[in-house]
């Protein structure tokens, strides 16, 4: 039991009835309140009790303390970069057929990217919209969604986010507890982070029941879709029944309560935020979210704003600025604000480095290099630095901070507001701060224990376990006794590892109310109980986890690539690009591809800085580095870059880029450059990566790639069409001078020509009109006919906007693109060709060399075969006309022969499966001797009877031209097509 004084109930309630600004946040860094959002709510909530209240105080000044810390040493509050989040749609091709779920999203342009950004207050949806229930936030590794979820949690506690009394935080690193001993009551209340102790579960619990919309509840730390997907397999009747019977029976284990939760199953009106990266396959999960969100990275100014916060020190942000900005990729690199912390780290020390890393494994290299620099000046430092007065942090970083930041070197002042805890923190600190002191002790005598020399031991141990975490898909290392305590001790010194105190369910019983909360209770119940174990397992919650993902997949690569254990054949089915036929790829797990670029990268690194990471003598270093160089050569020169998979031509520029721009002159000169020259000869001349989305560090390495065919005398066609590429890295592609036609996004495109326009690049200008290519074009979003009609505009207008002049002698003669348009299918389908057929009735007059209309299944009836009609007046190219599976009646036939007959090239038209009777077939039966180029039509499934296929029948008689006439109707005996046919072989039934 804790001895610890419990604060009364009116002690914390008044402290927890502070005003929203009065929470302990330091008030020299203060970040502005709710920026976007409407000004602050009142935080009293009507009909929720007192003492409920008090609770919901306390969780908000709580959380204002715990969320504070991005990360180690980094304050959200002075650090925090407001990015933005973009929505994203999921394509309603109604298949669903496919493995992964980049496939299953619309990639939306950047032009409209940017439209669709959303601030924070807008995740929840804004006061006009409808209110968000299921969110699922996507983005890659070290995109920045624990970090924003910290500062929604923070904004809630600062009542920015006023439509909710509760929030709750699920790790999915709790799915560890596998016992069946919670409750849905013990898991929001104890189990749930940045929860504080609580005093009154039952009335607390009894007001979250009452009116769950005003709960959120986040599940964050899950690496990948696929793990919420194993939860939303739907649960057996029974558990369902007991679950809904007894929301207080602690019988149950995290996986069934979270299952149930994301079921909704349990708390079915509240609100859910799923953070997750976006690979693998989420079909469930994707049908059950009403808001896509995706992580957008830093812009160039976010970098900016980073770095200067980052800097405080003038000189040093200038110096950092000025490197940053002469090393492009590291710049791109930054797009992805985790990365845009390690490029920091590198860059507080730009002064004293000779070259910056040029590539990722170079930046990682460089990173860890620094951690091992730090660690041995400093191997203990501020090891009792932290004192019970300080914040309680979340769990990861409270054990982190004391045991890592030590080392950090980073001395982050506290304010006198933040050493103000509430006293249940501070228990719940003291408990944690026994624990902590456990493990201090141990480091302690471990590190005295560390000879140097044992340092490359310890890194390639810890490199060793960095790859079957790879391997699993797992950031968690084994836990108990299968990581000696020194090689623990060690990864948590460098910053590699963290600990992460799992939080165990607190026994509720009745009358445990009383006298204080039950977290602090069962931690100290759990000290007790470890305070007899050995030194390998000082706690049974304290599990340790990869501290960043880069990381972990380049110690994973060191350990690949440099351990004397790996034998060649496991070496070899490591390497990129195994997988079968295109069709049957899975998109390959980020760590994993990670791990294989940085496996590249670090052969064809420099062997000086190579001998930091192992204990290989010299000549053993040489002799893996040059067996395993060899062996990806011969890897990727033995690859069929055209039976690759866009994506994998993506990372196989990756790869060479990481072996080309190595800072290794021995080996630039010899193999990677080598391997460059082989991608840049072998890339297919059709390069494409539509539906691969293309990030701006993406792009450099494709540009890098193609620039290097161009010295070889290649040229490429780019189809860049649904990559979401950004119009900066559109521009760098389409301005280098060995690209023959490009394909992209319609609107980027014109928003590139408008910017080179503007910046006077007539050259540049020239080029990236004249070698855009839209043919053929497929329409499946309502965007694109907005965007061809826009193209379209600029052909007819022959200039890029009403007041512009300078693309006047460009656009002379319109649009090439335009021009050369062919073929168009609208495929849009019924639910959403409505909405964009008004825009192409417009647009049609627009492309008069169009041969190929394919109209298919999008509820055209009989108005809008008259608007198409007026349309195609002017389509003297039109050779194909598809009006299948819509509802053209006989009026619209009318309307559609009266202009089809004056188009000198039509020769095939479908109308099948329309709803033509036997009027409509008359008409076309009139029309057809006049419609002298068509050979084939199709009237099959429509109403007609007797008397309209007769109609036809007989005025095929005098088309000689004609070769095939489809008219099979249901309601029609077979006798009469048989005899029809009989007097016209050209008469078809199918
Ligand atoms: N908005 C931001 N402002 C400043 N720094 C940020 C921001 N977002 C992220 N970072 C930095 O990037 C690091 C990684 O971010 P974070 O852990 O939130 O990424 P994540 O998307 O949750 O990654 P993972 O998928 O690996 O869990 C943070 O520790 C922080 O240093």
């Amino acid at each position: 039991m804790s001895s610890s004084p419990i604060g009364s109930l009116s002690d914390s309630a008044s402290k927890a009835m502070c005003p929203p600004c009065a929470s302990p946040l330091s008030p020299s860094t203060e970040m502005s309140q709710c920026k976007e959002s409407p000004p602050p709510q009142s935080p009293t909530v009507p009909d929720i009790p007192q003492g409920v209240n008090d609770y919901i105080q306390e969780a908000k000044a709580h959380m204002s303390q715990v969320c504070q810390d991005m990360e180690t040493g980094i304050s959200l509050t002075s650090h925090y970069v407001d990015v933005q989040v973009s929505q994203r749609e999921v394509l309603r091709s109604g298949k669903n057929t496919n493995k992964c779920l980049e496939k299953e999203l619309v990639i939306m342009g950047d032009t409209d990217r940017q439209k669709s950004l959303l601030g924070q207050s807008q995740i929840f949806g804004g006061s006009n919209d409808k209110a968000k229930r299921y969110i699922l936030l996507l983005g890659n590794a070290g995109m920045g969604k624990t970090t924003l979820i910290k500062k929604l949690c923070l904004d809630w506690s600062k009542d920015c986010i006023p439509q909710f009394d509760f929030v709750f935080l699920l790790d999915g690193k709790q799915l560890s507890l596998t016992e069946p001993t919670f409750s849905l009551q013990t898991l929001l209340l104890n189990l749930s982070s940045y929860a504080p102790s609580c005093m009154d579960p039952e009335a607390v619990f009894a007001q979250i029941l009452a009116a769950p919309k005003r709960v959120l509840i986040i599940f964050d730390g899950f690496n990948e879709l696929r793990d919420y997907e194993m939860l939303l397999q739907t649960q057996e009747k029974d558990l369902v029944t007991s679950l809904l019977k007894d929301n207080k029976a602690q019988t149950f284990t995290v996986k069934q309560l979270y299952s149930a939760i994301l079921q909704r199953v349990l708390l079915p009106g509240c609100t859910l935020l799923l953070s997750t990266r976006p690979r693998g396959s989420g079909l469930q999960v994707l049908r059950r979210t009403d808001s896509l969100l995706e992580m957008c990275g830093f812009t160039s100014t976010n970098v900016e704003t980073y770095l200067t916060q980052y800097f405080t020190d003038p000189a040093l942000r200038t110096s950092a600025l000025d490197c940053l900005k002469s090393s492009s990729y590291l710049h791109l690199l930054c797009w992805n604000p985790g990365l845009c912390r390690l490029v920091c780290l590198v860059l507080e020390q730009c002064a004293s480095l000779e070259v910056l890393p040029r590539t990722l494994t170079g930046l990682c290299h460089q990173v860890l290099c620094l951690k091992m620099v730090k660690e041995r000046k400093n191997p203990c430092a501020e090891a009792q630095t932290q004192t019970p007065e300080q914040p309680v942090q979340d769990e990861t970083q409270i054990l982190n901070s004391c045991q890592v930041k030590k080392c950090d070197g980073s001395n982050q002042k506290k304010s006198r507001k933040q050493q103000h805890t509430s006293s249940g923190s501070r228990r719940s600190m003291r408990t944690k701060k026994t624990q902590v002191d456990e493990m201090d002790e141990e480091m302690k005598n471990d590190v005295e224990g560390v000879d140097r020399t044992q340092e490359g031991e310890l890194l390639s141990q810890l490199s060793s376990l960095a790859w079957e975490g790879v391997k699993s898909n797992s950031s968690i290392l084994p836990t108990g006794r299968a990581v000696p305590s020194k090689l623990k001790a060690f990864g948590l010194r460098m910053g590699l590892v963290l600990s992460h105190h799992l939080k165990k369910r607190p026994l509720v019983s009745n009358g445990e109310n009383e006298g204080g909360g039950r977290g602090d209770k069962h931690e100290m119940g759990e000290v007790k109980e470890n305070s007899g174990k050995t030194d390998t397992d000082v706690d049974d919650d304290l599990i340790l986890l990869w501290a960043n993902p880069f990381l972990q997949s380049y110690m994973a690569a060191v350990h690949l690539s440099l351990s004397r254990t790996v034998t060649e054949r496991t070496f070899l089915q490591t390497l990129p690009f195994q997988s079968g036929g295109k069709g049957r790829r899975r998109p390959q797990r980020e760590e994993l591809e990670l791990t294989q670029r940085f496996v590249v990268g670090l052969l064809f690194h420099n062997r000086t800085e190579l001998q930091k990471l192992h204990l290989h003598s010299e000549r053993t270093l040489k002799d893996v580095v040059v067996t395993k160089q060899a062996s990806v050569m011969k890897h990727l020169e033995g690859l069929s870059y055209s039976d690759l998979s866009s994506s994998q031509v993506l990372e196989a520029c990756h790869c060479v880029y990481e072996a080309s721009h190595t800072s290794d002159e021995s080996s630039r000169n010899t193999g990677n450059t080598r391997l460059l020259t082989h991608l840049a000869v072998n890339l297919p001349e059709f390069l494409t990566f539509q539906g691969v989305p293309l990030s701006p560090p993406d792009v450099f390495t494709v540009q890098n790639a193609v620039k290097r065919g161009g010295a070889e005398g290649r040229s490429f066609c780019l189809d860049l069409e649904d990559s979401g590429i950004q119009i900066c890295g559109l521009r760098a592609l389409v301005g280098l001078n060995n690209i023959n036609t490009y394909r992209a996004c319609i609107a980027d495109v014109v928003a590139l020509w408008e910017q080179l326009e503007q910046a006077g690049e007539t050259e540049l200008l020239q080029g990236a009109v004249s070698t855009f290519k839209i043919h053929p074009l497929k329409a499946t979003q309502v965007c694109h006919i907005e965007h061809l009609e826009k193209l379209v505009k600029i052909h007819v207008q022959k200039r890029l906007s009403d007041s512009s002049s300078q693309s006047e002698s460009i656009l002379a003669e319109g649009v090439p693109a335009v021009k050369e348009l062919h073929k168009l299918e609208f495929e849009l389908g019924p639910e959403r060709g409505p909405l964009a057929l008004p825009k192409l009735w417009e647009l049609l007059p627009g492309l008069p060399n169009l041969q190929h209309l394919d109209l298919e299944d999008c509820k055209i009836g009989d108005k809008e075969a008259e608007n198409l009609a007026n349309a195609l007046a002017s389509l003297c190219s039109l050779e194909k006309l598809n009006l299948s599976q819509n509802c053209v009646g006989d009026q619209g036939v009318k309307k559609l022969t009266a202009t089809l007959k004056d188009l000198p090239k039509l020769h095939c038209l479908s109308l099948y499966s329309n709803v033509i009777s036997d009027e409509g077939a008359e008409s076309l039966a009139a029309a057809l001797p006049h419609m002298a180029s068509l050979t084939d039509l199709d009237v099959s499934y429509n109403k007609l009877t007797d008397a309209g296929v007769e109609s036809l029948g007989a005025s095929l008689r005098n088309c000689n031209e004609m070769k095939t006439l489809r008219m099979w109707n249901q309601c029609i005996p077979y006798g009469v097509y048989e005899r029809l046919q009989h007097q016209d072989s050209r008469i078809k039934l199918n």
